[in-house]
């Protein structure tokens, strides 16, 4: 009796320990007023952000606005916060691909909501809520691929950065254009692009507001592949499906010791990775493969 409360109260410790690390990173002590900001981007209505979730554990999210190249409207941006939230509790995901409806990826954010949220508490209001959001999809359990076709412009460039992986097809271009509208990237696209690519390429990138094609992608780094274009969706499953194969727990564990040594002090890593450890030490695809005595020839 007292052995199962001390593990119950271990186990919502760890859970609360574990996750920690998805909240997000402003809150009312930061200044952010979510559900004001929510309310004003509520105003600015058009396409969608759609989520379809296979048996096998794949999610595809799709930009779905392509009268204005896929330009994200304030109410795309909340339900991309709502598809993140829903992915965050999917115990049986394995992998998301990220992609733009009919061949183009994204836009970035809709120039008609931008004109009209220009006060500079509205602007710092919208920074907050899309960060909060990419980086909680940043730090989804699952293995993340931004499929990119057409063009993937300032907040689109930027949501690539919060994938883990970026596959790109012929004729595609990542370009953080924010030089020319008077900004830097405001959804954290700069500081993971620095992670990405390393300080020096990033600040040409974004200083020269610089076309990168699929080639300069692959040898900066940024990319990993190219797809043809014909079937590229398809392709980019195969091209998952490649690091999903394999239990959901383990997939997810996977992720989230990566997600852990991308974001934390070493030593913080290391305890965190330890934690993930304890979730897979011992359960139903270690103990499996230990009784079939699996080699790895
Ligand atoms: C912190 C976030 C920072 C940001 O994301 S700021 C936004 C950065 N993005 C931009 O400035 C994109 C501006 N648009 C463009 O450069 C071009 O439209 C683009 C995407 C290269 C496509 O060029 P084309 O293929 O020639 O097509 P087009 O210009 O005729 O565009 C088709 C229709 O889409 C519209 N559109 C494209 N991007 C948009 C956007 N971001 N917001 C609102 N509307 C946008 C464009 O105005 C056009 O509409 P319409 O047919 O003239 O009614």
């Amino acid at each position: 009796m007292a052995f199962s409360l001390w593990k119950g109260l271990f186990q919502t410790t760890k859970g609360r320990l574990l996750q920690q690390r998805s909240l997000s990173l402003y809150s009312h002590a930061h200044g952010f007023e979510e559900e004001e900001i929510k309310k004003k981007l509520q105003l600015y209505a058009g396409g969608s952000i759609d989520l379809s979730k296979a048996d096998n554990g794949i999610g595809v999210l799709t930009l779905n606005n392509p009268r204005v190249m896929n330009a994200f409207t304030g109410t795309m941006m909340i339900e991309l916060q709502e598809r993140v939230l829903e992915l965050e509790n999917w115990k049986d995901g394995k992998g998301l691909i990220i992609h733009g409806a009919e061949n183009s990826f994204c836009s970035g954010s809709d120039l008609n909501a931008v004109r009209a949220l220009s006060s500079a508490q509205d602007g710092m209001n919208m920074c907050m809520f899309m960060q909060n959001t990419l980086t909680r999809l940043m730090r989804l359990p699952l293995i993340t691929v931004a499929l990119i076709q057409g063009k993937a412009l300032g907040g689109g460039s930027e949501l690539t950065t919060a994938c883990d992986f970026r596959l790109m097809t012929p004729g595609s271009e990542i370009r953080f254009v924010h030089k020319q509208m008077g900004l830097v990237p405001g959804w954290g696209g700069a500081s993971r692009l620095v992670q990405i690519v390393g300080s020096g390429p990033a600040l040409k990138l974004l200083s020269g507001a610089l076309r990168v094609n699929p080639e300069i992608a692959l040898h900066l780094g940024l990319a990993e592949e190219i797809l043809c274009t014909s079937g590229s969706l398809e392709a980019a499953h195969t091209w998952l499906n490649q690091y999903t194969n394999g239990p959901a727990e383990v997939i997810q564990a996977a992720k989230k010791v990566i997600a852990a040594g991308r974001e934390l002090p070493l030593e913080a890593a290391l305890r965190t990775e330890k934690e993930i450890f304890g979730t897979v030490w011992g359960g139903p695809a270690n103990l499996k493969a230990l009784t079939q005595r699996t080699k790895h020839k």
